[in-house]
Order: structure tokens, then sequence, then C-alpha cells
């Protein structure tokens, strides 16, 4: 059953228990946000499913969000985590998705609210345990009759996003339902808000493979941790393998600003489209926004997810700070 609370859930106030975590609708039902009792928090827009803020406790902004982004569902929104589903890019040589928008249909359609799961805070331990999981799912029965031309595909997706004190989890199950096994790319494409990008490094990607999208596509290797001095387009596979942080951190080894924990999804794209790229872009505003944004997007995008009638896929991230 959906589960759609337009007042903060119950358990919120119950006697003897000490406050326990929120979800709410907003009043248009385009979005839902969830907080905890020790101030964390959440918004999700149903509009792709995109996660367009998430607050540590004193209510800083962890993820940077255009100004100029559209949340009406007119367009997919520009920042926050937009998912990317069933191509990354485009793909025009993949016969079966090369039809599809850049980045597929995934962000630009309009998902289901699941319902909430709470791990409540106990009398004992106080709100130190408290979480929030919020499921959305979009489905070829649920899609739009336009993108189901364009992917014609039996297939079925959640999407959870779990909101803790230490960070902020999204996870994705890809099922083929239908008849006929399909390929597909996942990716989620986090707009990680930072202070200064001429002032942190990204480490975690040493040694590892790359494709270099800003220069012809050349395959090369990363060596030291990664500075952002210009435009960035790569899809890295890393060395390390998925378990392994990717940190964005003060530059010079200096401290952990986000960490970012991978489950399953073997790459990483790291994009800031510095100046030049950012003043093409119509819905990138501030310009000078790039400064204080680093896209670190986990993904499975070299090569193809195949999976065939009745097979699943799972992967996901954790981001903490
Ligand atoms: O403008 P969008 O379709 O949202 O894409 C924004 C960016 O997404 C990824 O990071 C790609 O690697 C970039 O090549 C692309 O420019």
């Amino acid at each position: 059953m959906v589960d759609r609370p337009n007042k903060p859930t119950a358990l919120a106030t119950t006697p003897g228990l000490p406050p326990q975590p929120q979800v709410n609708f907003s009043p248009d039902n385009a979005r839902v946000s969830a907080s905890l009792p020790t101030g964390e928090s959440v918004e999700v827009l149903l509009y792709g499913a995109t996660v367009i803020s998430w607050k540590d406790r004193a209510g800083g902004e962890k993820l940077w969000l255009s100004d100029a982004a559209k949340l009406d569902g007119s367009k997919a929104v520009r920042g926050g985590i937009p998912l990317v589903f069933p191509v990354f890019g485009t793909a025009p040589d993949h016969a079966a998705t090369s039809k599809l928008p850049q980045h597929g249909f995934a962000r630009n359609s309009r998902w289901e609210f699941l319902g909430k799961s709470t791990s409540e805070s106990s009398p004992s331990a106080g709100p130190s345990d408290a979480s929030v999981k919020l499921d959305f799912g979009l489905s070829s029965a649920t899609l739009d009759p336009q993108a189901k031309t364009l992917w014609p595909y039996g297939f079925n997706l959640i999407y959870s996003v779990t909101l803790t004190q230490e960070g902020l989890g999204t996870s994705i199950v890809i099922t083929n339902d239908g008849t006929e096994a399909f390929e597909a790319q996942v990716l989620l494409h986090t707009y990680l808000r930072i202070k200064d990008i001429t002032k942190i490094e990204v480490t975690g990607l040493e040694n590892s493979e790359y494709l270099d999208k800003v220069d012809a596509a050349q395959a090369k290797t990363q060596s030291g941790a990664v500075t952002i001095t210009g435009e960035t387009d790569r899809v890295y596979t890393p060395a390390a393998g998925p378990s392994e942080p990717v940190v964005v951190r003060e530059s010079g080894g200096g401290e952990e600003i986000f960490s970012v924990v991978r489950d399953s999804l073997k790459d990483v794209v790291v994009w800031n489209p510095w100046t030049d790229k950012a003043a093409g872009i119509g819905d990138f505003e501030p310009k000078d926004g790039y400064k204080n944004m680093i896209c670190i997007e986990a993904g499975s995008v070299r090569g193809w997810q195949k999976l065939e009638p009745g097979e699943a896929f799972e992967g996901g991230q954790t981001i903490s700070y």
C-alpha cells in the first residue's frame, strides 16, 4: 500500500520514547522529505526520484543544486542526485538504447513513493540509532508511454534513500520482469557541495584507469590524487574496487569532506564543467557555481549490465562526511 503521510508520523510524539524520525509530503505531493530527531534531513522530488536536498544536523546543505534547476517536472534537475538509467550519456552504437535521450528516462519520469521504514530511537540508546529509508518505484507498468516505445522492455526499479546520522545511502534494485533480456547502465549523478573547487582533491582513484571525455575519450591512468583545474569529465574504473572509499578532501592530503563507498558499482565519474561549459548550460546558476560543486558519480557505465528475464542487479553508494 502506498503510504502518504501528510503529517509527521505519529511515533514522533509517542510518550516515553525519544523523538522519532519524521516523514512528510509536500502539499502538492510532488516531494517527500524525512528528518531525524537529531536534525539531519533529506528531500526527494518524485520527478526522477531526485534527491534535491540533504542537510546535516546544523542545517548545512551537503548537495549542490543550481539556482535555475527546474523542480516542476519540465526538465531533469540540475543538481542534487539525478538517477541515470538505462543509458549513460548517449549510446548511438547500442541499438537498444540509441533512441533514448541523454542519460535515459529515469531522471525524467515521475516515480511512485512506495513507503518508508524507520529504525526508531530506543529509550536506552536515545535518538542516536534513528534512521529512515524512503523507497521509490518505477517500472514498465508506470512508465510514460512515449518512453516505453523508446525502450520497450519489462523492468522494475526500486530506489531507496536512507538517511542516518553518519550519512546518506542511495541504492537501486533493477529487475528484469519482462520476457526478453536487456542491457542497461546505471549511475547516481551526485552533485556534492564544496566550499572551493581549487582547495580540494579526490583520493581513492590513484593508479586507476579512466576515459578522459574532454580529451577524445582517451584511456589514461591516474597518478596521485585528482585535482580540478579546468573542465573535467572522466570515467574511472577504480583499481581499488568498489568498497574502497573515493574521498573528497582538503588539498594536500587534508581533512575528509565526503567519503563515497560503493556497493557493486564499479565505475566513478568525476565531473566539473568549469567556466565555459557552465556558461553554456542554461539551467546552471550561478555561472560560477562550478566552484562550489563536484560530481562524484558512482555507477556501472563502462559496458553493459545484462539482465535475463527474472534476473536482478543491485548497486548503491553510501556518502558520509
Ligand atoms: O547535462 P547533463 O545531461 O545533466 O549531463 C551532465 C554531465 O553528466 C556526466 O557527468 C557526464 O559525464 C558529462 O559528460 C555530462 O556533461
